[in-house]
């Protein structure tokens, strides 16, 4: 990890465009977006619904092609990486919340926040209690071995974000991370993401509609007709 090197971006886009072909009809989505991330920043992606946050969130997590335009993230170039060295990257250097926990169901929290370490090839002890620490910080220490069927739907997001958190990356991508949940839910979760991930030195891009979220973070980005002011 680059953390140490004083100055690297932990994210620089370059050029980003994405368009879609449906038949006779073309949109272009992104149109060339320009973005860097410091180490440590916390950024919101505001854009209404369709502006394309959520494309620009996969180029970044290296979760689809068909992208033109750069992409390096801790000082490595990776738009023409092959499909081995995308999945380096994001076990190493990524952390990844979705607006559905996508949690394993048969496996209780921390089991789940285990797993990403194991597959990361950390010994289990050492992944157990790193992920029984993460859960406390996040409020969940008397919630260990609950399965995600008996947690609360704010409680699933924060095991999905000890989850996110689980490998230490250097910048988490969290696309309405509290989209489904209620408002007042959805700001204490969100309140203990960005505690968390601000004590733990990682950077952060998290898409909302919520203006409000947004306010909380260290820098308020908006695409717009496929670019970003
Ligand atoms: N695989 C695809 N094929 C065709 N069009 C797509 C595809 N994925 C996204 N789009 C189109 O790209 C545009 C941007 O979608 P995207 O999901 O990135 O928006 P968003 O800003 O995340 O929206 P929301 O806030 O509603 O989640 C939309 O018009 C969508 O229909």
């Amino acid at each position: 990890m680059n953390k140490d090197a004083p100055g690297e971006d932990v994210l620089s886009v370059t050029g980003l465009s994405r368009s879609f072909t449906q038949g006779h009809v073309t949109i272009e989505v992104l149109r060339g977006v320009d973005f860097r991330i410091a180490p440590g920043e916390i950024v919101a992606l505001l854009g209404p619904s369709g502006s394309g946050k959520s494309t620009m969130l996969q180029a970044i997590g290296l979760l689809e092609g068909g992208f033109g335009g750069t992409i390096a993230i801790d000082g490595e170039q990776v738009e023409k990486a092959d499909a081995a060295t995308r999945t380096r990257v994001r076990r190493e250097k990524l952390g990844f919340v979705y607006q559905f926990h996508h949690l394993l169901p048969d496996f209780n929290a921390e089991e789940n926040v285990v797993m990403p370490q194991l597959i990361a090839g950390r010994k289990r002890a050492a992944a157990e209690e790193r992920s029984r620490k993460l859960l406390t910080e996040l409020g969940l220490g008397e919630r260990l071995t609950h399965r995600p069927s008996q947690l609360s739907g704010g409680e699933q997001q924060r095991v999905a974000v000890a989850r996110a958190l689980a490998n230490d990356p250097v910048l988490v991508l969290a696309d309405e991370p509290t989209g489904n949940l209620d408002e007042a839910t959805s700001e204490r979760v969100l309140g203990e993401f960005l505690k968390v991930v601000r004590g733990k030195g990682s950077a952060a891009l998290i898409a909302t509609h919520n203006t409000a979220l947004a306010r909380q973070m260290d820098r308020i980005v908006e695409l717009h007709e496929g670019r970003l002011v």
